[in-house]
């Protein structure tokens, strides 16, 4: 198998096939492979946080299969439109599903991707593979230490539970928030169980967006007692910088699945240690 990597800097494992690409004037993209393919056999690294980089895929997809390829897989962490997996109000889309057809039209041989927002993707998608986050988050806790797991909402249960018992039984504290369908906007955070005597808390989720969850979430812990907080996201889009963070958190670790990003409280992961079957 070679690879061919399609977000420069992104998921390193081996040389990639060597390409140029590059948009033409109108605003379309493009690829050209400069050299003949070595196998038939090719895994695709990418980063899909637009729809530019969801048409570079399927050119470089056509491109390959154009020059020989065979079997081709795809390696996307983070999956685009992961969070509308759910039509809430009428006249929305199913932008997951969307996304979805796209890239089960390219027929790969199998689609990776890493800590899904739910299960709506996967099974969307046909040939998938799905890597959880227990491998990042032991490799994060083995710098933070003792401390209590923080399933910062309802939706997030049944994948804490499953990663406490990966870890060895580690205890989970229950929350919940309210997300205003209409507007998106954040209210009612609710910590379960008693005081929290100084413990060491670390919130486990899969986006951080704009952070709104994790800072309400963080005031509420406070509240209940809490000690250090600590913030674990697989994947960080970070919209409002991390600055808003920097005031809760001792330190929050996430993957460069969306994109590199430095701030001193900021420990990101390379994707690619967690990445062992492709080696
Ligand atoms: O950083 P923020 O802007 O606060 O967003 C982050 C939150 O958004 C997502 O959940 P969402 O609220 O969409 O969960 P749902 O799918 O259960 O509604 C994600 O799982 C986080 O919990």
């Amino acid at each position: 198998m070679i690879y061919l990597h399609l977000s420069p800097g992104f998921a390193p494992y081996g040389p990639s096939i060597p390409f140029k690409a590059f948009t033409f004037n109108g605003g379309e993209p493009h690829l050209k492979l400069t050299e003949e393919l070595t196998t038939t056999d090719i895994l695709i690294t990418t980063r899909l946080n637009s729809f530019q980089d969801v048409g570079l895929l399927l050119v470089a997809t056509d491109a390959l299969r154009r020059a020989g390829a065979e079997r081709i897989s795809l390696f996307v962490p983070y999956f685009p439109g992961a969070r509308q997996d759910r039509v809430m109000i009428p006249g929305e889309p199913l932008t997951v599903k969307v996304y979805a057809d796209l890239l089960n039209a390219q027929h790969y041989h199998k689609i990776t991707v890493f800590d899904p927002h739910s299960d709506v993707a996967p099974a969307l998608l046909n040939s998938v593979q799905v890597i959880d986050n227990h491998a990042f988050v032991r490799e994060c806790l083995d710098q933070i230490g003792d401390c209590k797991l923080i399933a910062p909402d309802g939706g997030a249960l049944k994948k804490i539970y499953k990663l406490s018992e990966a870890l060895g039984g580690i205890e989970v504290v229950e929350c919940s928030k309210r997300r205003d369908v209409k507007t998106g906007d954040l209210s009612g955070f609710f910590v379960s169980g008693p005081d929290l005597q100084g413990a060491g808390c670390v919130i486990v989720d899969d986006i951080c967006d704009g952070g709104a969850t994790f800072i309400g979430l963080a005031d509420e812990l406070k509240k209940h007692g809490a000690g250090d907080l600590y913030l674990i996201v697989s994947h960080g889009i970070f919209s409002k910088g991390i600055e808003p963070l920097a005031a809760q958190f001792k330190k929050v670790f996430t993957t460069d699945s969306i994109r590199e990003i430095n701030h001193p409280i900021l420990q990101q992961i390379s994707i690619s240690t967690f990445l062992s079957f492709l080696k």
